[in-house]
């Protein structure tokens, strides 16, 4: 074994067969700081290799990776994962609260997409490119809970995902926002596999989605909110309070949420629309100053042409990592409103959580 293989943390990942558990194997089988070494799903899945498992159900471009093919899938129990320091989690929201807590107690950092735990107030819900201070919660989280190494990290929902990283540069630069407004357009790899009947999207645009508008209205305040000078609360943006209105729909793209925007600014008069493009050109990250594997060269791209950003087009850039904003522009019942396009299994999913972990490893909440 190489020197640089000896030294990756070993990590697992649950859900492994999934939509998003699929983007996280890809993302790991060859990861620099990581090394894949246990996967988890259901009982229906558990006892195969990997490669049976998601037989007829492997959805990538990409083939599974050869290191990878092979594996065992086990039920998520702990037991099954204690080479791992780290597990990933992409799994249902049904099982995760119950499971995620197990691993939890078993010592293992959990970096979970699920929703389970975004609202509980010892666990940082963590949008990567936006506010990964929060992880200082983590000391008191294992206090709490009684654990030495062992904390559940969250990533936010997709549709949040996307719009915060626009919004935390607004407010770095002009201060507080007001209101905001926004109307999402989500992709069907949003609902899983096989998710959304064919005979429910094609030629149809479905105006609910469950549970999304009130997760992106509350989410929105805790990530772009700071925490409390002791580090062991959250202050959901309480001195500004949001208000956040979400409309949510579900249309016939298979990746990539685009999202329209409308703000107003605390701040009057608001900045103009080329104050608000040259501070999104300029918005720089955490992860990009800590030169994680997994940042965006750009956390903000911002595109000129009247049409742009699109799915189709902008949804692979920067392998998903960063998010795209177009249509900068004067609001005439707000102040500015603008286009987001995020890839909502890339930074909206698995790709937030590895950048989380690779920002924990760096500031050292992995070794501790
Ligand atoms: N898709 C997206 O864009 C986003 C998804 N999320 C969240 O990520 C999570 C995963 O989503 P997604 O990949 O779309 O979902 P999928 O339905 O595609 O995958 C769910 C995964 O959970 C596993 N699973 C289901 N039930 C159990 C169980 N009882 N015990 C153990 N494993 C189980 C499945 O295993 P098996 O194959 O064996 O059934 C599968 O691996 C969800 O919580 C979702 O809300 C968050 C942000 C974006
Ligand atoms: N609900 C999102 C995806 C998702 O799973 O969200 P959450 O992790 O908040 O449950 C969508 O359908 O596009």
């Amino acid at each position: 074994m190489s020197q640089q293989q000896q030294n990756k943390l070993k990590v697992g990942v649950l859900g492994a067969t999934g939509t998003v558990g699929q983007r996280f194997i890809l993302q790991l089988a060859d990861h620099p700081q990581f090394e894949l070494a246990a996967l988890g799903a259901s009982s229906s899945s558990a006892g195969k290799s990997y490669s049976a498992a998601v037989a007829g159900r492997w959805k990538q471009v990409r083939s599974i990776p050869a290191n990878v093919a092979q594996m065992p899938v086990y039920e998520c129990q702990p037991q099954h994962f204690a080479q791992c320091q780290v597990v990933f989690s992409g799994l249902d929201s049904g099982p995760a609260g119950p499971v995620e807590d197990a691993f939890r107690k078993a010592e293992l950092r959990v970096f979970s997409n699920a929703k389970n735990y975004r609202t509980d107030p010892l666990c940082p819900l963590v949008v990567p490119l936006v506010n990964p201070d929060h992880f200082d919660i983590i000391p008191h989280q294992k206090s709490q809970v009684g654990t030495k190494t062992g904390f559940i990290i969250t990533n936010a929902n997709c549709s949040t995902t996307g719009i915060v990283v626009p919004l935390k540069a607004l407010e770095d630069r002009f201060g507080p926002l007001d209101k905001i407004v926004v109307q999402t357009m989500q992709a069907i790899s949003g609902a899983g596999y096989p998710g959304v009947s064919s005979l429910d999207i094609l030629d149809n645009v479905v105006p609910y989605i469950s549970g999304e508008e009130e997760k992106i209205e509350w989410e929105t305040a805790k990530i772009l909110g700071g925490m409390t000078s002791d580090k062991t609360a959250f202050d959901l943006h309480a001195d500004s309070p949001l208000k956040v209105s979400a409309h949510c729909n579900r249309v016939p793209v298979i990746d990539g949420h685009l999202e329209t925007v409308s703000v107003s600014f605390k701040r009057q008069p608001p900045p103009s629309v080329e104050e608000v493009k040259q501070c999104f050109r300029e918005f720089v990250t955490v992860p990009q100053q800590l030169g994680c594997h997994s940042a965006p060269q750009q956390a903000i791209t911002l595109h000129e042409e009247a049409d742009r950003p699109q799915p189709k087009l902008d949804r692979e850039w920067q392998n998903g990592a960063g998010v795209n904003v177009g249509r900068v522009r004067q609001c005439p019942v707000f102040d500015i409103k603008f286009v987001v396009l995020s890839n909502n299994v890339m930074i909206g999913a698995a790709t937030s959580s590895v950048m989380n972990a690779e920002i924990a490893l760096a500031k050292g909440f992995l070794t501790q």
